[in-house]
């Protein structure tokens, strides 16, 4: 699914990340790491949110830096702290979001009602929880048909409840081909999620813990 070829990340001139070679196949892969390993800074790269050295490659056809417009068409990301300008609403977010990545009709009500956001979409997001403004980046993550998705940190402010929903998404759309990269910088195990592997950012690199 994702594969690195001599690639590396630094702020000015400190190193964060060197991933020489490296596949990641499809599935559901959970990354830990400490804070500060390395783990948003990886998420930031394959967003095409930050430069770096080196090549990645999506599903062995989609060179990330050459082509810019399928990369974002292809992989959404979903921030740890997510914040949005504060007059704006959840609803309008989430039109746009649609409108941009050309999501299936009914998909954004699935979406909402799912991880308990409908009631509070309307709201601007000024008035939003920590926790309602994480629903709200899941919603927008999962919106539109990506082939990657990647969740920093999911676990973080989210209720019980909603993460078993967020769980469920997964599986569901890891069902129809989706590829999922999660993090946490706890170090717990996830049970209820079929995780294809598990993979450790440390002294710098990406390296693979388990997998099935
Ligand atoms: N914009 C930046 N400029 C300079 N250094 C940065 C920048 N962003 C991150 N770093 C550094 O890069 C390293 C990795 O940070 P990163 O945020 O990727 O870690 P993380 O694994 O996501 O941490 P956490 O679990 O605390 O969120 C840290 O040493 C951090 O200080």
């Amino acid at each position: 699914m994702l594969t690195f070829q001599g690639f590396s990340k630094s702020y000015a001139q400190a190193p964060v990340l060197e991933i020489p070679e490296l596949t990641v196949p499809a599935g559901i892969h959970w990354i830990k790491g400490r804070n500060g390993s390395g783990k948003t800074t990886l998420f930031k790269v394959l967003a095409g949110l930050l430069p770096y050295k080196g090549d990645i490659f999506l599903d062995g056809r989609v060179a990330l830096a050459q082509q810019p417009v399928l990369h974002r068409q292809s992989i959404s990301f979903g921030e740890a702290e997510p914040l949005y300008p504060a007059f704006i609403t959840g609803q309008e977010l989430v039109n746009l979001f649609a409108k941009a990545r050309q999501a299936p009709e009914g998909q954004a009500h699935h979406l909402a009602e799912a991880l308990g956001a409908t009631a509070f979409l309307p709201k601007a997001t000024g008035a939003y929880s920590s926790g309602m403004l994480k629903k709200l980046s899941l919603v927008l993550a999962f919106l539109g048909e990506p082939s990657l998705i990647l969740l920093d940190e999911p676990l973080i402010t989210l209720d019980t409840a909603t993460v078993q929903a967020m769980y469920g998404l997964i599986q569901e759309r890891h069902r129809q081909g989706t590829s999922f990269l999660l993090t946490s910088h706890q170090d717990i195990e996830m049970p209820d999620l079929p995780l294809t592997a598990t993979w450790l950012v440390q002294h710098q690199t990406l390296s693979l813990v388990t997998s099935r």
